[in-house]
């Protein structure tokens, strides 16, 4: 029998309702694998009970922990993939920690439920699963870190959860899911651009994260500077425009040799300096800021924070930026 590690770190799929009716956490990796009878006996499991908590308590250095984990586990020339579980809220975080950081060609991957393990048609047992399935398939390697949810294969470096309580809630948008699960057949539509891989950090930046609305200034970007913050990453308007007000902050703090990183609040197409207009991303550029393609806030502020904690160079961040993290 193949031999398959199951990492349960909590999130819903881990959750049942409490005597008041709120869903926290109640349920084991093991518990889990136990109330699924045709996966115990398809292959060989070694559980881990890395935490149970809910996916609002992930923080990089977790992150990093559980990176040093997939990576032990995969010392271990047996073990076909490793499927983590945890909470769908920040699941595209921790996945795209470990696309960063995981070298080994094997399939990681990353499942949940919307619907906790009390609800009768609760969608976790499924998409555990249909996690077996992909870990057991030949063609799972080398596609990088994985999530399955709702009969879909998400990229780590694509995917993002757009619905707060939907089934369906991640998606890849205009580039589409990695494949599918059609009963029991595992079905590959294409395979992911490889993204840059980094050593396992031994530290890890503080790198903040500031959203761009109407009427902004700076002062806020120049608490975060107060706070030792050592790169930002703007969540800007557009193709990557900002408030004129905030322009002159940003060239104090890239003065500083403070990365600051333009993202977009729009959630697909990739960030350009195109605009020469004031606040516009050609000025945000010549004031120092970079550009990060289509790649999410929430992960140019992981990439960040891993780069700049290995003091890759500004030179080196700016080239991995314009490629949106892919190597
Ligand atoms: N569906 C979920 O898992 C959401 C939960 N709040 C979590 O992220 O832990």
């Amino acid at each position: 029998m193949q031999k398959i590690k199951l990492i349960a770190t909590g999130g819903t799929i881990a959750m049942r309702k409490d005597s008041f009716g709120k869903t926290v956490p109640a349920v084991t990796g093991h518990d889990l694998l136990e109330s699924i009878p045709e996966l115990q006996e398809s292959a060989f499991w070694d559980v881990e009970e890395f935490s149970n908590l809910a996916s609002c308590n992930f923080n990089p250095e977790r992150m990093l922990q559980l990176a040093r984990r997939v990576k032990e586990a995969f010392a271990d020339p047996d073990c076909m993939g490793i499927i983590i579980t945890h909470g769908t809220d920040t699941l595209e975080e921790t996945a795209y920690f470990l696309e960063l950081t995981v070298k080994d060609s094997r399939p990681v991957i990353l499942t949940a439920s919307q619907r906790d393990a009390s609800e009768r048609d609760s969608d976790g047992p499924r998409n555990l699963h249909n996690s077996m399935r992909i870990a057991m398939d030949p063609h799972a390697k080398e596609r990088g870190v994985l999530i399955a949810l709702n009969e879909e294969i998400h990229a780590a470096r694509d995917v993002r959860k757009l619905h707060t309580s939907h089934v369906d809630a991640f998606s890849s948008g205009e580039v589409g899911s990695l494949g599918s699960i059609d009963h029991d057949e595992v079905l590959w539509h294409r395979k992911p651009e490889p993204s840059v891989k980094f050593d396992l950090p031994e530290k890890l930046a503080k790198v903040m994260i500031c959203k761009g609305y109407t009427g902004m200034d700076g002062r806020m970007l120049e608490c975060m500077v107060d706070a030792q913050v050592e790169g930002i990453v703007i969540e800007a308007f557009g193709r990557g425009n900002l408030p004129p007000e905030v322009v002159p902050s940003i060239g104090k703090i890239t003065a500083e040799n403070i990365p600051v990183v333009i993202t977009s609040r729009c959630l697909f197409g990739r960030t350009a300096p195109v605009y020469g207009y004031p606040g516009g991303g050609a000025e945000l550029q010549r004031r120092g800021a970079l550009f990060a393609g289509d790649l999410s806030t929430e992960k140019v502020r992981l990439l960040l924070s891993i780069a700049l904690g290995q003091n890759v160079s500004h030179t080196r961040l700016k080239e991995i930026l314009s490629r949106g993290g892919v190597k």
